[in-house]
């Protein structure tokens, strides 16, 4: 799919688009990823945001403080292992790490019995787009207006529509300084969730991802002397010299925080609980087929009704499709 589409339709009815003898359909997942990789091109086997990335072997203990809400296997008393795979969040695998300003931290838990639970984390607080509407149009206004194909004038009205919903995530993105390396970022897992206990109850919770080594930066100075691939290399040698973890800190939610609204945060002094350490262990090669799917989750934990990660399921099944199938 790299034909240009007119128009969009992110709410999960297929659009059309002809290209001249007859109709084609495509779902909104493709179109999204058709617009992501308008954006820096096609990278062959690589995904279509979050392109390069760190894998490691890790370990997660859980502190069984979670387990009265939740009959999620992971978060009871006995240690699971997991996977893990940091990035940088540009779609382009050869961007210098600097430049890339956003970073990730996928895991996905191996569960005792067999399956997987999954949480995906990034070190901004919020996203900027609130529905897959306002990503597409925001995506869509980006790339045209770059290959002049959008007035200037046009595309600050349609991001001036959206300014109230980006607004905190773009300060966010302002206030982010180079990481020194990838354990001593603090992610958040953005969107809501809920935990289920034994009877059935339903708490709405975050998941945050705190670094044991506290968040330490460098300066724009530091990190410009850097090589363009200093955060991978950084991890190779810590992980030699000392395994680096994190604690999984839970967020519980009250009466009317927003639960389906990724562009909003939760007031500060909310609940928290420490769930449980993660500690990694070795780097390794990607696992084949390897995808880190935020609605992959286990028994004992829901997903709310965020329509920004319910979007999330089928694009990045497509980014899996397009990246395994050597495109
Ligand atoms: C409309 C919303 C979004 C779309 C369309 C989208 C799309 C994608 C796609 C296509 C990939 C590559 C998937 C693959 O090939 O396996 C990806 C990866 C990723 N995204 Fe998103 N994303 C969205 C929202 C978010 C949000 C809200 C977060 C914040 C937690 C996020 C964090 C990440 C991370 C960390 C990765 C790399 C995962 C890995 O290491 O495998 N994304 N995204």
């Amino acid at each position: 799919m790299s034909s240009e589409s007119e128009t969009h339709s992110a709410s999960g009815a297929p659009s059309e688009r002809s290209d001249g003898r007859e109709t084609l359909y495509i779902s909104p997942a493709e179109e999204a990823v058709d617009e992501m990789e308008r954006v820096s091109g096609i990278h062959p086997g690589y995904r279509r945001a979050h392109a390069r990335g760190f894998c490691c072997r890790a370990s997660f203990l859980p502190s069984g403080k979670a387990a009265p809400f939740t009959t999620a296997p992971h978060l009871q008393e006995h240690e699971v292992k997991a996977i893990v795979r940091f990035s940088g969040s540009s779609t382009d695998p050869a961007l210098a790490d600097l430049l890339s300003p956003a970073k990730g931290m996928a895991v996905q838990f191996l569960l005792p019995e067999g399956g997987r639970s999954t949480l995906v984390g990034v070190t901004v607080p919020v996203f900027f787009a609130r529905t897959p509407e306002s990503f597409m149009e925001m995506l869509t206004t980006l790339n045209r207006t770059k290959t002049g194909r959008m007035p200037k004038s046009e595309a600050l009205r349609r991001f001036a529509r959206h300014f109230g919903e980006s607004r905190q995530s773009l300060l966010a993105l302002k206030r982010l300084k180079p990481p020194a390396s990838y354990a001593t970022n603090l992610y958040y897992c953005i969107h809501v969730y809920f935990l289920v206990d034994e009877e059935g109850r339903r708490r709405p919770v975050k998941f945050e991802w705190i670094p044991d080594s506290g968040v330490q930066t460098l300066s724009i100075h530091d990190a410009a002397a850097m090589p363009d691939d200093y955060l991978e290399r950084e991890m190779e040698l810590r992980l030699q010299a000392h395994p680096p973890s994190f604690k999984l800190s839970i967020v519980f939610g009250e009466e009317g925080d927003p639960t389906d609204d990724p562009t909003k945060r939760w007031p500060s002094n909310r609940r928290r609980i420490d769930a449980g350490r993660l500690v990694l262990l070795e780097p390794i090669p990607e696992p084949h087929g390897l995808i880190m799917d935020p609605t992959s989750i286990t028994e004992g934990i829901a997903l709310s009704d965020d329509p920004i990660l319910n979007f999330r399921r089928d694009t990045y099944a497509e980014s899996l499709k397009r990246r395994s199938g050597g495109h």
